[in-house]
């Protein structure tokens, strides 16, 4: 299967053949960064290799839609509930620039005590499954192709099954893996030394499959009522993992620390965010730095997350980001959607490449305010940590509640979270191994008497049966479905007319869920507005009607509301009447055209406008506009008044009237073209002018009703207009 960008993945064929689905390849890929890139007309020093395929951001059409990646990996989270309709998601994502797709279930792994099979949806999201990765993975297998770069899969390893989990990721090629057994023992209440334990087999298989680890540092922030207390703490946390998992074997360039700026404005963000970022880089130097945008200061507007997580990436910037893992804008408001996933991404690349070569022309000063900030911390971190051997290690410091405490430390406010080593979930499920303890496997952390079978087994325990599934993919068990109501196959059934059929509804994260969202502003106060919304909404025939942001523009002249709501019905894409696109002709077509038949032109920015780029990219050669196929241009200038532009075209035998305007209050644009239009009449000479008009705010069929012949809109070139002169001309000529 090899996709191709005008057609749809075939998730039915994709979901063919599972049992027998192997990973390509394991481990984790980092993107190659390329110094002193020409890419379009621009030099970039701090961006790696370009795609085959992408989505370029909307302005790059200005600069001959160039699409530069940033060096950073760049993640987003998709796990919708629906592995199904996620694909579609990744596929969307990877074209905007994703190569690290994180699946956190919306049920929480740490909640299972076991493996779960098949591809249940379950309440609420369901812990990720053996043949949800191999579906995913083997969808990344084929995305990864279309645009030209290796995508990493991730998802969490944690919980009771944790090991079981490694294992199966190890087994399915699963590439990067959030594993802290901290998250365990703070926020899931398992017990400390089932998860630390736990924690060694599990880092073990990572080990082999070469899995990029990600710790859950980032949770303290998530979590401490004030998240620019927990800084010191959270140096203590990210070194407690990175410690343990070097010694269980991990390589230092595998060991993500998992980094958030804790605040937020109107927080002074950079002041308090700088310095921990600076002083947390300084400690660990060996190690990456996954960068992740705040997830706690995140209210429902998406703007203000956008802005606070392009601080986030200023940082990123001056610091360091091996992985620069998005958040969604909407989080704040639901979870996430199609649209949202790909603003975030955008949010990164658009930042990222913005500030190419930032740190070739500034530098953070190496003295001052940013400088004693970041060793305060670092000071406070190692007091921290000097505690927490005094009291006894980690086990002791943890029943004494230091972690999550929302004080500065050293100052401690009593409310961090205790756990204690003889409770929570596996308590008493840890066992000594016995002297003749041994396991046939690979991967298997700690004590192994395999040497009392076979001396040379003792490196790789598997050969004793000839191998495991690690070595043997053919000994997994691969079970495709358990549960004979829940899983894909009914569900792929349920939308079976929107996937086989032209019929076609809106979606926000599912195939078929009807969701619209309407932005709006009214008149009234903030709870007016919000019951008004719903009220208009249900009036618009939306079902499900509901607020999802509400922003005061002023207490009682005016409120902004974003409204969810769902349509019931679909829209057959076979019945739709869309017009062709116009077709273009050829250089060589246009300039014989014109080299048979010269042309006259006269054109202007017209009424008040003085916004004269556009029209001149229109006609100057230089430009690859019109002139150069030879077509003669009388360019009059910026707020050209209409009467004079007609009179010029009159005066001069002109063939065609070029008007441009920028301005669209109150529709002026429109008003300017249907005025050209009627004055061409009064002089009696509209059926031998034909008059096009264009702006970056003209759609080309309102234009068209105003009565000139031709509108064009964003993006329009020299070709386009020349090819419609041309055409249009001998249209008029056949029709005399
Ligand atoms: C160390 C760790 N283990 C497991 C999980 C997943 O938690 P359940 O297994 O309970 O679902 C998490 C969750 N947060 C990560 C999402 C965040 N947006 C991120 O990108 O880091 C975690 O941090």
């Amino acid at each position: 299967m090899e996709l191709k960008p005008n057609e749809k993945l075939d998730i039915k064929n994709l979901l063919e053949g599972l049992e027998n689905y192997t990973p390509k390849r394991r481990g984790w890929t980092w993107r190659k960064k390329e110094e002193n890139q020409q890419i379009g007309p621009f030099t970039f020093n701090d961006c790696s290799t370009p795609l085959k395929n992408s989505v370029p951001l909307p302005s790059a059409k200005y600069f001959n839609d160039i699409d530069p990646q940033p060096a950073s990996v760049i993640t987003t989270e998709v796990a919708s509930g629906r592995f199904e309709d996620d694909i579609r998601r990744m596929r969307m994502a990877a074209w905007h620039g994703a190569d690290h797709i994180m699946v956190i279930r919306t049920a929480g792994q740490s909640h299972f005590d076991g493996l779960i099979e098949g591809t249940p949806q379950g309440i609420g999201g369901i812990p990720i499954t053996r043949k949800q990765v191999r579906a995913q993975r083997k969808a990344l297998d084929l995305i990864e192709e279309e645009v030209g770069r290796p995508i990493n899969y991730h998802s969490y390893i944690s919980g009771v099954a944790g090991p079981e989990i490694a294992v199966m990721f190890a087994e399915e090629g699963v590439n990067g893996a959030h594993q802290d057994p901290q998250y365990n023992v703070l926020y899931r209440n398992i017990n400390m030394i089932r998860s630390f334990v736990d924690a060694a087999e599990a880092k073990k298989a990572m080990v082999w499959a070469d899995i990029a680890q990600i710790d859950g540092a980032h949770n303290a922030n998530a979590t401490a009522r004030e998240a620019w207390k927990v800084m010191p703490e959270l140096m203590v946390q990210h070194a407690l993992n990175s410690t343990y998992s070097v010694k269980v074997g991990m390589k230092k360039e595998n060991i993500c620390l998992s980094t958030v700026p804790p605040t937020a404005p109107p927080a002074p963000c950079m002041a308090l965010d700088l310095p921990y970022a600076v002083a947390l880089r300084d400690v660990f130097k060996e190690y990456r730095m996954r960068a992740q945008m705040n997830t706690k200061y995140m209210e429902s507007s998406t703007r203000e997350a956008t802005v606070t997580h392009v601080l986030n990436l200023l940082i990123s910037k001056l610091t360091r980001a091996d992985i620069q893992s998005t958040i969604t804008p909407d989080e704040g408001r639901n979870v996430p959607w199609h649209i949202y996933n790909m603003e975030a991404i955008d949010t990164a690349k658009q930042a990222l490449v913005g500030m190419d070569s930032l740190m070739e022309m500034i530098q953070l000063k190496d003295e001052g305010a940013l400088r004693d900030k970041a060793r305060e911390l670092k000071e406070r971190a190692v007091l921290f940590m000097e505690e927490v051997l005094e009291v006894g290690g980690y086990f002791n410091a943890v029943e004494e509640g230091f972690f999550v405490d929302s004080g500065y430390y050293p100052e401690r406010n009593g409310d961090g979270i205790a756990r204690k080593m003889d409770q929570g979930i596996g308590v008493g499920t840890v066992f000594e191994r016995d002297e003749d303890y041994m396991a046939p496997v690979t991967a298997h952390f700690g004590y192994n008497n395999v040497a009392q079978y076979d001396e040379s087994a003792v490196n790789e325990p598997a050969k004793l049966i000839g191998g495991s599934t690690l070595e043997n993919p053919e000994k997994i068990i691969y079970i495709d479905e358990l549960d004979e109501t829940d899983n894909v196959n009914v569900r792929m059934e349920e939308t079976k007319e929107l996937r086989e059929t032209s019929l076609m509804k809106p979606e926000v994260e599912w195939m078929g869920d009807g969701y619209v969202m309407l932005n709006l502003f009214l008149p009234a106060s903030k709870r007016v507005a919000e019951f008004a919304a719903i009220e208009l909404g249900k009036k618009m025939g939306l079902e499900d009607v509901e607020v999802i942001h509400k922003e005061i523009m002023h207490p009682s002249e005016g409120t902004r509301i974003e409204l969810k709501g769902r349509v019931a019905f679909t829209i057959d894409t076979a019945a739709l009447v869309i017009p062709p696109e116009p077709e273009v002709m050829t250089e060589d077509e246009v300039r014989a055209e014109i080299e048979k038949q010269p042309m006259k032109i006269v054109a202007g920015t017209v009424g008040e406008d003085e916004h004269s780029v556009g029209l001149r990219e229109i006609i100057d050669i230089k430009h690859g506009g019109i002139e150069k196929y030879g077509i003669e241009c009388h360019y009059l200038g910026t707020s050209v008044q209409l009467e004079k532009l007609v009179d010029a075209a009159i005066e001069l035998n002109a063939d065609a009237i070029l008007a441009s305007t920028i301005i669209s209050h109150d529709d002026i644009h429109y008003k300017n073209m249907k005025k050209i239009h009627e004055l061409c009449i009064e002089k009696g000479v509209r059926d031998k002018l034909m008059i096009a008009c264009g702006g970056t705010q003209v759609t080309p069929e309102i234009a068209v009703q105003q009565g000139v012949d031709a509108g064009f809109g964003r993006g329009t070139k020299g070709i386009h207009v020349a090819t419609f002169l041309v055409k249009r001309r001998s249209e008029m000529q056949n029709e005399n």
